[in-house]
């Protein structure tokens, strides 16, 4: 299997369990593995159309994520894993998310999770 990945992608969106989360969007940085059998055939074309071009990944999330709103961020990473399965031709994935700066001594919080077809 191959990997096609994005990293460290910041993204704003409505996420999690209390009043002041809810009223407003936040910045959630997430990262994604999406295997492919293979990207042989891309490599031997050099054509877009033979891969998952990431580009279009990080544009439908990007709209996606603007227009929803979830309590945990377990939820928010079953939804992501969903759509990349669903509208991206990839049999497997792995969908970091983390929260950014919620508690005094502490970087990053969240979860990741692996999904496959
Ligand atoms: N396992 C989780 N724990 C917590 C979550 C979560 O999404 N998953 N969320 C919160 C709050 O929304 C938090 O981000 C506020 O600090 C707490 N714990």
């Amino acid at each position: 299997m191959d990997i096609i990945f994005i990293d460290d992608f910041r993204v704003q969106t409505r996420i999690g369990i209390y009043p002041r989360e809810q009223a407003v969007s936040q910045t959630v940085e997430m990262s994604l593995q999406m295997g492919v059998s293979s990207t042989a055939s891309a490599g031997a074309s050099d054509d877009i159309r033979d891969t998952i071009d990431y580009a279009k990944v990080v544009e439908r999330l990007r709209e996606d994520l603007g227009s929803t709103q979830f309590g945990l961020l377990e939820k928010l990473a079953e939804h992501v894993s969903t759509l990349v399965l669903e509208e991206f031709r990839c049999a497997w994935v792995r969908v970091s998310v983390a929260k950014l700066g919620m508690m005094p001594g502490v970087r990053r919080v969240g979860v990741i999770i692996e999904r496959s077809t």
